[in-house]
């Protein structure tokens, strides 16, 4: 047998002494083998805590996946062995903490949010989607707006909106009834649109057109704060994290579109925590509301949509306050 298939059948058994004598002889830890498992996924699937440290010790990838997309934390994940899981998911905040590998901006000039607010949209009753038939916003997700704005309503009557796009959000923010409802649109074919549908008559109603980058200096500070934005980056997002000090009154909530990695539930886990300690060093704290939306999200949604970017059970609904606050 070939070392890297010895190596496989060690970290199915949790052999850890064997895995590591392996290594050390030269075997490939970044090997597949013929169903496409990797060492490190055997040794997940199997709660091989031991091994899977060896494993990443000696450089195996974290994030690698199986032809189903599956990594190695979904496999601790499913088979429910936690010391295995604890491990992988320290590994991949760790990770994505220094090099982001899986949401983050790679290169500095691919700026896709520059190219998405130039492109033609096409809107429909059940979504918004941009020029290469991907969704930038559709209709199922309207129950997890609704809990959005509940949420950051629940913290006074200023609120901020960044990212019109259905106006679904917007709409149930209206229900809470605001004195102020400020609105950051930089798409110009929203922004038409809102003006159509005379959203820039509502009295408590401030629209502010242009990338909430630009228009920071606008802007005041909120007691509720909801940030959903399309063609951009975890990056982005951090930076406008960054801002929250200013934008958030003491008290205030703050949510956000939680859609990081949302093709893959180990990933999904590792974001929703790089974004709560991210939040944390901040001064904030992060409550995560599982709302289930299997029911509300049939095979026939994503009809004509290039990209299935939620394929998760179960949303983690974001409520942020500062940490001063919620002691
Ligand atoms: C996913 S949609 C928002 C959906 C909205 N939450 C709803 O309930 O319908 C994202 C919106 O953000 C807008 N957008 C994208 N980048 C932006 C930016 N940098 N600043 C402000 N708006 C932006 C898009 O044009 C789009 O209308």
């Amino acid at each position: 047998m070939e070392d890297e298939e010895q190596l496989c059948e060690a970290a199915r058994n949790g052999d850890t002494d064997k895995v590591r004598a392996l290594i050390e002889s030269g075997a490939d830890v970044s090997y597949f083998d013929g169903h496409g498992l990797s060492p490190l996924m055997h040794a997940a699937k199997h709660g091989h805590a031991d091994a899977v440290k060896c494993l990443l010790e000696a450089g195996a990838p974290w994030n690698a996946l199986s032809p189903s997309n599956l990594s190695a934390g979904d496999f601790a994940m499913d088979s429910g062995h936690q010391e295995a899981f604890d491990v992988l998911l320290n590994a991949g905040i760790q990770a994505e903490l220094i090099l982001g590998t899986i949401a983050r901006r790679s290169n500095p000039s691919d700026d896709t949010d520059g190219d998405y607010l130039e492109d033609r949209i096409t809107f429909s009753e059940d979504k918004l989607m941009d020029s290469n038939s991907k969704a930038i916003m559709m209709a199922w997700e309207k129950p997890l707006m609704e809990a959005h704005a509940k949420a950051v309503c629940s913290g006074g009557k200023h609120i901020l909106n960044i990212g019109f796009g259905m106006g679904l959000v917007d709409n149930a923010i209206q229900q809470y009834a605001p004195i102020k409802h400020t609105i950051v649109e930089a798409h110009p074919e929203v922004y038409g649109r809102m003006l159509r549908s005379r959203w820039g008559e509502k009295e408590n109603v401030k629209i502010i057109f242009g990338r909430w980058q630009d228009v920071l200096l606008q802007l005041e500070s909120y007691d509720g704060v909801f940030f959903d934005t399309y063609g951009e980056y975890y990056e982005d997002m951090r930076e406008f994290h960054q801002h929250l000090p200013s934008l958030l009154k003491p008290g205030g909530i703050y949510s956000f579109f939680n859609g990081l990695c949302g093709g893959n539930a180990f990933f999904h886990v590792v974001y929703c925590q790089l974004v709560s300690l991210e939040l944390e060093s901040l001064g904030y704290s992060t409550q995560l509301i599982p709302l289930p939306v299997k029911d509300c999200l049939g095979e026939e949604v994503w009809k004509g949509v290039k990209h299935k970017y939620w394929q998760l059970d179960t949303y983690y609904l974001p409520v942020c306050q500062s940490i001063q606050d919620s002691e």
